[in-house]
C-alpha cells in the first residue's frame, strides 16, 4: 500500500503574500516530513473581521505569482466557496472529504498559537490534527504543549503583512520583501498607494 502523502496547509490573509510566508512554507515544505505545502487563501479571518483587505481573488492571484517554479508549493482556494468568515475545522473538513488519500497537519506562525484555544471546535481540531509552527519574533512560545504540537527550529523572521503595506502606503520600498513578481504587481495595481 501507498504511504499517505502529508500536506501542510498554511492558511492566511496574505494581504498581501510576503517573503515571511515564503520562507515558513519552504522551510516546512523541506525540513519536515511534508510532501508538499498548501497555502490556503481566507476571504476572511474570523479574527480580522473589519480590517482592510485586497479582494480574495486579487490576493490570491500574488500567491501563484510568488510560488511560481517552486513545485512543493501551491496555492489553494477551497475557503472561496465557503461560509464566512473562514473557520479551519471547517474547511480541514472539506478537504478530507476532497483529499480522502492525504493526511494533513496544520501549518502556523507562533503568533497564532496562543489564540488557538478559542478557535471554533478548538479542542476536535487539536485532537485530530498535527501542527507545525514556526517560531515569529516577539512571541514566546509556551513551555507545555500538547504533544501533537511541533516548534520548528527556524531563522526568526521579523516581516508582516502589516509591515509591508504601511511601507507602501509611506511611499517606502518593500523590494525584497515581497518577491519581485508582487512587487511589480502591487505597483502596477496601485494597492495602498494613497496617492
Ligand atoms: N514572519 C513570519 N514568521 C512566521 N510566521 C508567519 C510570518 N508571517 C506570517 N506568518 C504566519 O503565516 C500565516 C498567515 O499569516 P497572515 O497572512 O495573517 O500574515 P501576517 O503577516 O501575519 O499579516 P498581518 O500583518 O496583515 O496581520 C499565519 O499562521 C502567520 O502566523
Ligand atoms: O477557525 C478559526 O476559528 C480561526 C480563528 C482565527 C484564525 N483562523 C485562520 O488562521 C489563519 C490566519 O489567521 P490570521 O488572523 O492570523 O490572519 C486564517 O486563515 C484564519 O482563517 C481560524
Amino acid at each position: 500500500m501507498n504511504t499517505p502523502r502529508r500536506v501542510g496547509l498554511l492558511f492566511g490573509s496574505f494581504n498581501p503574500i510576503h517573503t515571511g510566508h515564503l520562507i515558513v512554507a519552504n522551510h516546512m515544505a523541506t525540513h519536515t516530513d511534508l510532501d508538499a505545502v498548501w497555502l490556503v487563501v481566507s476571504p476572511q479571518s474570523p479574527f480580522k473581521v473589519g480590517e482592510e483587505l485586497l479582494p480574495e481573488q486579487e490576493r490570491l492571484a500574488m500567491v501563484n505569482l510568488a510560488i511560481t517554479g517552486n513545485h512543493k508549493l501551491q496555492a489553494s482556494d477551497v475557503e472561496f466557496d465557503m461560509p464566512r468568515p473562514s473557520y479551519t475545522i471547517d474547511t480541514l473538513d472539506e478537504l478530507r472529504a476532497r483529499h480522502p488519500g492525504t493526511q494533513f497537519v496544520l501549518l502556523m506562525g507562533g503568533d497564532n498559537l496562543p489564540g488557538l484555544p478559542r478557535w471554533k471546535a478548538a479542542e476536535r481540531l487539536l485532537s485530530e490534527i498535527s501542527i507545525y509552527v514556526y517560531p515569529r519574533p516577539g512571541e514566546v512560545l509556551p513551555s507545555e504543549l500538547p504533544n501533537n504540537v511541533r516548534i520548528a527550529s527556524a531563522p526568526l523572521l521579523d516581516i508582516s503583512a502589516t509591515f509591508v503595506r504601511n511601507s507602501v502606503r509611506a511611499g517606502k520600498s518593500v523590494r525584497y520583501l515581497v518577491p519581485d513578481a508582487v512587487l511589480q504587481r502591487i505597483n502596477e495595481a496601485g494597492h495602498w498607494r494613497t496617492s
